[in-house]
């Protein structure tokens, strides 16, 4: 049975201040999430962070529970056992995570190859992998150099290598950066069809709220690395309670692209809301106090003070 993946007070820093900020949640096996927020919010590293392919000046603290293991807690050795093989990754830069010096065909095949010994075998499923992705004929494309593809293609094969053990986590960091409408809603459907077909569980950072709307269950907006508000699809996206996420909402084109003002200086010192220095709706509270996180229904989390109407100290 797929594992959930359990963030307990994750804390990522490179020096100077939390970019991953005491975060606990629950990625829940079984279905999409989508990681939203601004760019520098913390989305990459924290998704990098569960896979174990942070840079050793990444200081990490806290936990990331996978079944019975703290992910953080094991040897580079120990984690090359899951990452690729239980939790997959479409990287963000197709462009940088191809080698240009070879062709796509070993690449490709490599990747299979740490699961399927036998190279005759290897190389149907990697054929397999690349009709999946779309591309109907895949032999011309294993014998093309990186270069040789458009952005969209190299962002297919690139998916196509993330599954390529199989693994029941996948990670998809920006899966439709850079590619046009027709490509974004291709990916779109493929990363349903993966989810739906293959019932593997999924964590999709994305700035693409088309593909939010989608792909995604359940959505989790951050800022400054910590998480404002989680719930349903629908609820965060058509009734959001955090003032961050209605701005980043009506920051969108359809959405007249009303920017989130920003602070004339950031908020020195720990206390208070990060958002509060930008938030409309700041008062004396949220620049002292650190929010508590408020579960709504059961079930919706959002930090904020007036997240259930008046702070309990006003
Ligand atoms: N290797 C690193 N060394 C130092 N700082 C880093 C490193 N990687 C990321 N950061 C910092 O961590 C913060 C969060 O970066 P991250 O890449 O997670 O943002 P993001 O939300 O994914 O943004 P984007 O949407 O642009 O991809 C940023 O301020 C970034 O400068
Ligand atoms: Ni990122």
């Amino acid at each position: 049975m797929a594992e959930n993946i359990i963030l307990e007070d994750l804390t990522v820093s490179f020096g100077n201040g939390n970019v991953v900020n005491h975060i606990s949640t629950v990625f829940q096996s079984g279905y999409i999430t989508g990681l939203l927020g601004e760019s520098g919010s913390g989305k990459s590293v924290l998704g990098m962070s569960v896979i174990g392919l942070l840079p050793s000046n990444a200081k990490q603290s806290g936990r990331i529970l996978f079944g019975n293991r703290n992910l953080l807690a094991l040897t580079q050795k120990q984690l090359r056992g899951i990452r690729g093989k239980r939790i997959g990754l479409i990287p963000q830069n197709p462009a940088d995570s191809l080698n240009p010096a070879r062709r796509i065909g070993p690449q490709m095949t490599e990747a299979v190859r740490v699961n399927i010994k036998k190279k005759k075998e290897a190389k149907k499923k990697a054929n397999l992998l690349l009709q999946t992705f779309g591309f109907l004929d895949s032999a011309p494309i294993l014998r093309n150099y990186s270069f040789q593809l458009s952005g969209g293609m190299k962002q297919r094969v690139l998916s196509a290598m993330g599954l390529a053990c199989d693994p029941e986590w996948v990670i998809a960091d920006e899966p439709t950066k850079g590619l046009d409408a027709a490509l974004r809603g291709q990916v779109c459907s493929l990363l349903n069809e993966i989810s739906r077909k293959k019932g593997k569980s999924m964590l999709i950072i994305t700035h693409d709220l088309m593909l939010a709307e989608k792909s995604c269950q359940w959505l989790m907006v951050l800022y400054q690395g910590r998480i404002m508000e989680e719930g349903n699809t629908e609820e965060v996206l058509h009734h959001p309670l955090h003032p961050y996420t209605e701005g980043l909402l009506s920051a969108q084109p359809s959405h007249g692209m009303h920017s989130i003002p920003y602070a004339a200086s950031k908020k020195g010192g720990n206390s208070g809301c990060e958002f509060s220095d930008r938030c409309p709706k700041a008062s004396k509270i949220c620049c002292e106090a650190d929010p508590p996180v408020i579960v709504l229904n059961g079930h919706r989390k959002v930090r904020c003070h007036y997240a259930a109407g008046s702070p309990a100290s006003e």
